[in-house]
């Protein structure tokens, strides 16, 4: 295995070009190059940075290994330390610190109560929008929805808060309800990371409302980290939200290796962060297919009434069973991955392992400077035909029999520091995915003398916004039976 050369490719804007030109496929770059390792030199300013679609590479640039040479950026870390210092941000010693305390809060008992938790949310919402007298519903944008069903659970599940559906944005006394300072808090969550501190004294709106909300959910959070701990203390602890088992965690440390208040509240707003916009799009993407695929979606219906009959709601055990709901989570997420990269940087020199150029069998090794940005592209990993035939069809059944765990479903990452979240995400989306198919059947909302197939290359299309998600998407459910 020799030092070898690396393709390199001038590019205005890289990610421009590969994901929002409607009709460049997603691995056409790699594809035209035959190479899964390419140095992008951009045209206007800034240094090269390599991009792969090869999971053996990613493996060595993300594991978080003890003596790995590559680390998350500074830049991508500091932007994320607006409320203390969080396992995403963090790298090293201080992330095995971080995952030792989150890891255990991450467990079967949390999954049932994010199940129960979605399943009480799910009907909340049909009885608070009307939905139970209604043969039919149509939604313009449907993300309305997703975004704030798993705003919701983020809110109650993660943060322990407790609010209704139907609650109003503002209490008559004008301070905003905890339900609103959250979804302001997520929607201004990258206006509060680039705005500097002065300018929040400034008379505009936008800010005053953004640092409003910031200030009195981190108030409200500060409050609830003493209130926990001494029920844990007093033993009469009784919750069951993340933000409580990460308190229990904790307090079960040695004083050595114990997160201080502002890691752990840094801890529950790195979810809202990691764990709303990502889960939202991959419902909102998935709903969209089943509604252009309506065959496939029959067979998920059917399976769903094999699996969980017609009238009762379903439960916890039922989750593994239900094999062709998370295949086509699965298959949405694939095709859209909405973690779409995972950026990292060379602490020092050295050489990363690359398949050969050209397809051909065997491997080479190409020197990597210090400082040098390596992306792992998502997008390109998930349509690579290495591993997936056909990568750029919607096909569920390459799923069916794999277990939800399994590390053949990429999009969640792999390795140490793959997505802590994927449970938790995968949980509310199943609950939630089964009992709205079982209820109504999900069709393209059609635009004036629009077709099926219009409706398709209108909605199905990729709009990066955080993550990577689809347009929005305009549904009709209609009520079965
Ligand atoms: C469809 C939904 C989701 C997708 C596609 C997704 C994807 C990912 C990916 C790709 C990573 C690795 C990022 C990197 O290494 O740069 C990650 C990390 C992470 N995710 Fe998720 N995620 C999802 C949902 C969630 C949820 C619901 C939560 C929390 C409740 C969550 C919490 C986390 C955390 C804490 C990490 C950092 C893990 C570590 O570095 O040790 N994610 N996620």
């Amino acid at each position: 295995m020799g030092a070898g050369c690396l393709i390199s490719v001038y590019m205005v804007e890289f990610r421009d070009q590969i994901l929002l030109e409607p009709e460049s496929k997603p691995t056409e770059v790699y594809r035209q190059y035959q190479s899964e390792v390419i140095s992008i030199v951009p045209l206007l300013s800034g240094g090269p940075s390599i991009y792969t679609n090869n999971l053996d590479v990613a493996r060595q640039v993300i594991s978080g290994a003890h003596k790995t040479s590559f680390t998350k950026p500074e830049y991508a870390s500091e932007a994320l330390l607006l409320w203390g210092m969080n396992l995403i941000a963090a790298d090293g010693d201080i992330w095995r610190k971080h995952r030792r305390v989150m890891g255990p809060a991450f467990s079967n008992r949390l999954y049932e109560y994010v199940w129960n938790e979605s399943i009480r949310t799910f009907n909340e919402m049909l009885a608070s929008d009307g939905w139970l007298d209604k043969k039919s519903i149509d939604v313009p944008i449907v993300q309305r929805i997703t975004f704030k069903f798993a705003l919701f659970i983020i809110g109650k599940c993660a943060f322990g808060l407790s609010f209704k559906w139907s609650e109003p944005p503002t209490g008559p006394d004008g301070t905003l309800s905890l339900q609103e300072a959250l979804r302001l808090t997520t929607d201004t969550f990258l206006t509060m990371i680039l705005t500097p501190k002065w300018a929040f004294k400034l008379p505009i709106e936008r800010l005053r409302k953004a640092k409003q909300a910031h200030d009195q959910l981190l108030g409200f959070m500060q409050e609830q980290v003493d209130e926990r701990k001494k029920e844990i203390r007093n033993g009469t602890s009784q919750r069951d939200d993340v933000f409580t088992r990460l308190v229990q965690a904790n307090e079960d440390e040695e004083s050595k290796f114990r997160l201080g208040d502002d890691e752990l509240i840094g801890n529950v707003f790195i979810m809202l962060f990691a764990g709303h916009e990502t889960t939202a799009h991959t419902l909102a993407a998935t709903l969209g297919f089943l509604a252009y695929h309506s065959e496939i979606q029959e067979e998920v219906y059917e399976h769903i009434l094999f699996v969980i009959g017609k009238t009762r709601d379903p439960v916890w055990d039922d989750f593994n069973k239900l094999e062709k709901v998370i295949a086509v989570f699965f298959e949405s997420l694939r095709l859209f991955p909405s973690g779409h990269v995972m950026i990292r940087e060379a602490r020092e020199d050295t050489v990363l392992t690359v398949p050969n150029l050209g397809g051909l069998e065997g491997t080479r090794g190409i020197p990597v400077s210090k400082g040098t940005e390596v992306v792992v592209d998502m997008i390109g990993v998930q349509y690579n035909s290495r591993y997936f035939d056909e990568p750029e069809k919607f096909k569920p059944s390459r799923w069916y029999g794999v277990p939800a765990e399994s590390e053949m479903f990429t999009a969640f990452s792999v390795g140490p520091r793959a997505c802590l979240g994927r449970k938790f995400g995968m949980t509310e989306s199943i609950a939630f995915l089964t009992l709205l198919l079982r209820g109504w059947r999900v069709e393209p909302l059609l635009s004036g003398g629009e077709t099926k197939e219009q409706w398709k290359q209108r909605v199905l299309d990729a709009e990066l916004v955080i993550t990577l998600g689809v347009a929005n998407m305009p549904i009709r459910f209609t009520r079965r039976n």
